[in-house]
């Protein structure tokens, strides 16, 4: 299936709600493997770019991140830009999930190293969002090590409730019966 936004799809806004340009975007999901502060995550951080609807992230290669000896999983920086990418949307919308993720390596990346993430979205169109991204090697202008396109689909809080677990989003503070009635709606 394409991800091409439509030629005429509408540039996004900026969410008046979305933290300034410099701050540090929050995580989404404290428990997330991409953004949160837990055991496994790849601790990727983000920034609002200067232009207010940009992302830039940082993610540091360490050595639980290799797929061939020395060298970055290609599988972790498709997390990494999954996430960033991810960031970038919320500056602009609502809650989406990932429905399909393209991404080019384009260089190997070493352990030790830090890759910044520049990510975007391109286009609005209903409820299907366009994002896309760069992770360059060493500094926000390095060498280009992968690129992405991504297709955001925007859901309601109950696509979480009706398909997470109940202990997780009852730890976020959704009651039992919340979540039954989200599990048993058509
Ligand atoms: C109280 C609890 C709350 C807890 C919430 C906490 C946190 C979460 C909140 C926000 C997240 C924030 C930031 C994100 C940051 C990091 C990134 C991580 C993101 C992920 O890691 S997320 C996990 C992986 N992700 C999934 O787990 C998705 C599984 N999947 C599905 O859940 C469904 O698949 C869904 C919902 C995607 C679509 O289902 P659906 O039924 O709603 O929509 P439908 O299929 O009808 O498609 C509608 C139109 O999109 C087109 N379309 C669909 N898929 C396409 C594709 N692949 N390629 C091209 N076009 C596609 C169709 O062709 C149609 O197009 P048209 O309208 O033109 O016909």
């Amino acid at each position: 299936m394409s991800i091409e936004p439509p030629a005429d799809a509408a540039a996004p806004q900026r969410n008046p709600k979305a933290p300034p340009p410099g701050e540090r975007t929050t995580s989404h999901y404290e428990g997330c493997r991409g953004c949160g502060d837990v055991p496994g995550s790849l601790r990727v951080r983000s920034w609002v770019g200067d232009d207010g609807v940009s992302v830039i992230s940082r993610f540091d290669v360490l050595e639980e991140h290799q797929g061939a000896p020395g060298l970055l999983h290609g599988g972790m920086l498709m997390t990494a830009l999954d996430d960033a990418l991810g960031t970038a949307y919320t500056q602009v919308t609502r809650s989406a999930v990932t429905a399909r993720l393209e991404t080019d390596f384009r260089r190997p990346v070493p352990v030790g190293s830090t890759l910044w993430l520049r990510s975007r979205v391109d286009a609005l169109v209903g409820r299907k969002i366009y994002v896309s991204g760069e992770a360059h090697l060493g500094e926000l202008d390095g060498e280009v090590a992968g690129t992405a396109r991504a297709l955001f689909l925007e859901v309601g809080v109950e696509h979480f409730l009706r398909h997470g677990r109940p202990e997780d989003l009852e730890a976020l503070g959704a009651s039992r019966e919340v979540i039954e009635a989200a599990r048993t709606a058509r």
